[in-house]
This record gives structure tokens, C-alpha cells and sequence, in this order.
């Protein structure tokens, strides 16, 4: 299938919302459509004005900066953990590059990664990012609320936010050589509860809708793709779809683009609530923690277009 199909995600805003005392009426609006578009496609557009157009240019202008650090500095970025660290210069994925921070809305975390790659400090790019993922946290929070309210799971929460891991991922799409594949980023699924994208305005996201067809994204300036992943899929035993996506790079112009992905805590068990299971609805995974899965992950390697969760701890397997 060609990914020229004209295609626009629902959009929801989140401008004028917060979990407090939030105005009922038009939380529940876009609650029904961030659930269904979640449903549908597993993703959709979200604006959200408490992040100014000014923060993200200078979030990306900050970006730009880190990108064309020499790649000896950014190596620096080190982690124990498989793809938190910095990811580039593979051969099949020729046009990508990665960097990633956890718990980026901490400012110790965030003046640690700072001060590898600008060993003289650099309190611009360090607040810039902190304020910024703290937002988009605030979004993701909003998401989760509405998705648990949706699925009268309130009362999992809390539990839930709690078990909860934060990593950003700063990411660099360069334009490919005429010899080369545009391919900038493979199909894969993520393996996160819920994945937020944004990007500096060049385009390149597809996902691959239920039905099989591969679509572009146009994001709009100013908004961001919410995601769910493969652990949101689980949770909600299958309600919510956990979407193929890739990026293809036919901009003329490097693609920066940011995630937020919330993962689950190792060491707490994952599984839905027994709620989610009904005769309608069995039981489609086995419990599951989620470092011994990317154990697992890291290990077996997950074939493409498969989903590595369901492969792992699927009832069906
Ligand atoms: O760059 C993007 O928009 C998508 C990145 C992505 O899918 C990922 O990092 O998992
Ligand atoms: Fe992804």
C-alpha cells in the first residue's frame, strides 16, 4: 500500500484543561474523542497551548544545538538501559540519531546530561528541556486520566501514575542521499504505555491503520501525536491499539523530533484490571514485568511487524 493516502487524526485540545477542577463539559468532549481515537487508530493529534510556539522553537533551536555536538561528545550519553542512551550511526538506519534523558522533568537528571555534553554547563538547554518535558508529563497525565475515567478505572489510578517510569528521547532525522533509502526510522510498535511525539514541523511520521494501509501523519504546527504502546495495550486488554508507525524522510530539511515515553516500573507487575475482563473480553495476556521483558526483547529480537508484548506474554501463543 503507498502512504500517499490523504489521512487527518482527530485532534483534541488540551489547552484549556487540567486534571484539578477542570470545566466538566469540555473534558468529557475530548475524553470520548482522545478514548476513541485511541481505540481506532491508537493515536491522535493533541494541542495543547500551555507550550508555547516560543518554547518549541527554543526547544528545537536547543536541539539543533546538541545535534551538532561532535559524536565523540554525544556517545557521553551512556545507559544501562538498552535504547536510553545515545543510538546512531547504524548502517540500516543510516539517517537517525538518539539521545535520550530519564525523568526529565527532574532538574538534577536534566543538569547531568546537560554537563556531559557541555562539560562548561549550558543552564539554557537545561531549563529549556526540564520546563518543557514537565508540560508535556502534565499532558500525558491529563491522557491517562481521561483514558482510566473512559474505562471506569479511576480507582487504578493513582496506583498506576505511581508505577509509572518517564524517558525522553531527543531524536534527528539527517536528509537522505539521493543513493539511499528515505526509510529514517523502521516499522515497530512501541513497547511504552503511552508514547508522546513532536516534532519541528517537517513531517515524516506514518502509522499503519488496522486495516493494513500505510499512512502520513500531518501533524499540525503546533501539535503532537499521542501514542499508546504495546503496555497500554495490555492493560486495557486489547481496547486500546497500539499502532505501527515509522518515519520516511522525503523532507528536504533534518527532521528533529522529541518523545516522551511513559514505561512501566520494573519490578512492578503489569496486567489489566480485572474489570477489563469479561466474557466479551478474555483475557488476552499473562502478567507481565516489564525489564524482564526487554530482557527478553533485547535477547530474542522481535521480528518485524510483530508485536514484541503480544509474542512475549500473549494467552495465544
Ligand atoms: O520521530 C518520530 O516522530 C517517531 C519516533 C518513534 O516512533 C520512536 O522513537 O519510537
Ligand atoms: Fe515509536
Amino acid at each position: 500500500m503507498g502512504s500517499e493516502a490523504q489521512f487527518q487524526l482527530p485532534s483534541v485540545d488540551f489547552s484549556n484543561l487540567n486534571t484539578q477542577n477542570p470545566d466538566q463539559c469540555v473534558w468529557d468532549s475530548a475524553k470520548t474523542k482522545a478514548l476513541e481515537a485511541l481505540q481506532l487508530y491508537g493515536c491522535f493529534e493533541a494541542s495543547f497551548d500551555k507550550i508555547s510556539p516560543d518554547l518549541q522553537k527554543s526547544v528545537f533551536h536547543e536541539l539543533g544545538q546538541l545535534f551538532d555536538l561532535p559524536l565523540e561528545t554525544k556517545q557521553r550519553n551512556s545507559s544501562d538501559r538498552e535504547f536510553h542512551g545515545y543510538i546512531g550511526q547504524i548502517p540500516f538506519m543510516p539517517l537517525y540519531e538518539s539521545m535520550g534523558i530519564d525523568a526529565p522533568y527532574v532538574t538534577e537528571k536534566v543538569d547531568s546530561f546537560t554537563n556531559l555534553m557541555w562539560p562548561e554547563g549550558n543552564p539554557k538547554f537545561s531549563k529549556c528541556i526540564q520546563t518543557y518535558s514537565k508540560m508535556l508529563w502534565e499532558l500525558d497525565e491529563m491522557v491517562k486520566t481521561m483514558v482510566f475515567e473512559g474505562l471506569n478505572l479511576e480507582k487504578y489510578l493513582k496506583e498506576h501514575l505511581e508505577a509509572t517510569n518517564y524517558h525522553l528521547k531527543v531524536m534527528k532525522y539527517r536528509v537522505a542521499d539521493k543513493s539511499e533509502s528515505t526509510m529514517g526510522l523502521d516499522s515497530h510498535a512501541d513497547t511504552s504505555i503511552l508514547t508522546i511525539l513532536h516534532q519541528n514541523g517537517i513531517q515524516g511520521l506514518e502509522i499503519r491503520t488496522k486495516d493494513g494501509d500505510w499512512v502520513t501523519v500531518n501533524v499540525s504546527p503546533n501539535s503532537f501525536v499521542v501514542m499508546a504502546g504495546e503496555s497500554f495495550n495490555v492493560l486495557s486488554n486489547g481496547r486500546l491499539h497500539a499502532p505501527f508507525h515509522r518515519v520516511v524522510m522525503n523532507a528536504t530539511t533534518t527532521r528533529l523530533s522529541v518523545g516522551l515515553f511513559s514505561l512501566p516500573k520494573i519490578g512492578t507487575i503489569v496486567k489489566p484490571p480485572m474489570e477489563m475482563v469479561d466474557v466479551e473480553h478474555p483475557l488476552l495476556f499473562k502478567p507481565f514485568d516489564y525489564g524482564e521483558f526487554m530482557d527478553y526483547f533485547c535477547m530474542a529480537g522481535v521480528k518485524k511487524d510483530t508485536y514484541g508484548l503480544k509474542t512475549y506474554c500473549g494467552v495465544l501463543n
